[in-house]
């Protein structure tokens, strides 16, 4: 292809390198743990596996009141009040995760409360809570499988006793339907820049998602570039231009309806020319033909690793939690066209299936990177099965009868 500049290299706003560790390995988790206070970086450290989940203290466990971000839906990012304070994972869990745990976790609770026997009826309900839930047919009997026999093994009778095999055993089917090796941590180049990819259809996420990432990573000291290679519908590439002002990092442009891969061809250069750290490439998503999504991503992935020959190091695929099922079928046609390595889980705040990141895990095997938790920039957190499960049930779990069995 031609190496033609048509693309627009601008500088947004200079890099301040902030004063978050900037050891590249440790990126995600330097992030995710940087705007986290202290207090819950150790309650989360204490909550690290399930029995800790089990034994977390009844003083962590109290519910701050949630307000679900789910308002407008608007092309624009959301300004926060100057006075917003950063949530800690915890609270953002607990507050994007209220709707589900009304549906979910409550009808779970109301089915533990009312049983008298763990018997076939109780199985069978509990797969119907958990299909509601979005899990997936698959996942739901899996899990009820699974659980008929924990629950014999263990000679769970009591209420919470069989809650706290539930718990546990969402998070070891999670686990186990992944490969031991793979984390939530992006893949990062050892040296030079780390180029991931955005794909995903129109209006799930994606410009959002970029925003939020440019801001966490600039937050943790890293130089961020973005490409807006979504060249497609008019005003992408102005929506990802506000998230770059308002993230203070860097932005290379392309005119409407250019070629998306010549954006992409003049952000590596950029990148590698200016020793930026991360660079997020915009694409645009038109699954209705998907022939020519595989042929301009192709083409995008080609221009990539020619000029960095390790990169893409992420191909992460945007999905968004509120259209459930369908969300898994995007995801299987994506995952024919390109190498998708990772999902970000979108506005999981605005739905009341958020069982739909076990049937994500189930059946793709891809990890869940990341999850949007609300339209704010501060909104996107690393994936935790542990704080995911425990979100689910806060609140609703009798801690102190957890303590004792
Ligand atoms: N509640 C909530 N809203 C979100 C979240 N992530 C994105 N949104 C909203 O979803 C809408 C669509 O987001 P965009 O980023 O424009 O989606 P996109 O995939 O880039 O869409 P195109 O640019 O059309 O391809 C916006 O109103 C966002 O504020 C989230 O985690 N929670």
């Amino acid at each position: 292809m031609s190496a033609e500049p048509a693309a627009v290299a601008e500088t947004s706003a200079q890099p301040v390198a902030s004063v978050a560790s900037a050891a590249p390995a440790s990126v995600t988790q330097a992030a995710s743990r940087e705007t986290a206070s202290v207090t819950a970086v150790a309650s989360q450290e204490s909550r690290s596996s399930l029995t800790s989940t089990a034994s977390v203290s009844v003083a962590s466990i109290s519910t701050a009141s949630a307000e679900a971000s789910t308002s407008a839906v608007t092309s624009e990012p959301v300004e926060e009040s100057e006075s917003a304070s950063v949530k800690t994972d915890e609270q953002l869990y607990d507050q994007g995760l209220e709707k589900t745990r009304h549906t979910f976790g409550e009808r779970l609770n109301a089915l533990l409360a009312n049983f008298r026997h763990v018997d076939e009826g109780f199985f069978d309900d509990l797969e119907e809570t958990l299909i509601g839930a979005d899990v997936g047919f698959d996942m739901a009997v899996k899990l009820s499988d699974e659980l008929r026999d924990e629950v014999k093994l263990q000679n769970a009778k009591r209420s919470q006793d069989v809650q706290n095999v539930i718990v546990e055993k969402m998070v070891e089917i999670y686990d186990q339907a992944g490969n031991d090796e793979e984390s939530t941590a992006l893949n990062m180049a050892p040296e030079g820049p780390t180029v991931i990819l955005f794909v995903g259809v129109n209006g799930v996420g994606k410009t959002t998602t970029i925003g939020k990432m440019a801001n966490r990573y600039h937050q943790a000291g890293k130089k961020v570039l973005l490409a807006a290679a979504d060249t497609f519908r008019a005003g992408a590439t102005e929506q990802l231009d506000v998230w770059a002002k308002r993230g203070h990092v860097d932005i290379v442009k392309g005119q409407p309806q250019s070629d998306p891969a010549a954006v992409v061809f003049d952000a590596v250069q950029k990148a590698k020319r200016e020793n930026y750290d991360i660079l997020f490439v915009d694409t645009a998503g038109r699954l209705q033909n998907k022939v020519n999504l595989m042929n301009e991503l192709a083409k995008m992935k080609r221009i990539i690793t020619r000029e960095i020959p390790a990169a893409p190091h992420e191909v992460l695929l945007v999905l968004d939690a509120t259209t459930g099922q369908n969300a898994l079928t995007q995801a299987k046609l994506f995952k024919e066209s390109t190498d998708v390595t990772g999902i970000v889980l979108t506005k999981l705040d605005g739905t009341a299936r958020g069982g739909i990141v076990l049937a994500i895990r189930n059946e793709l095997h891809v990890p869940v990177k990341f999850i949007g938790l609300g339209e704010q920039i501060d909104d996107l957190r690393p994936f935790d099965p542990n704080e995911f499960v425990y979100g689910l049930f806060k609140g609703l779990i009798d801690v102190s009868a957890l303590e004792k069995a």
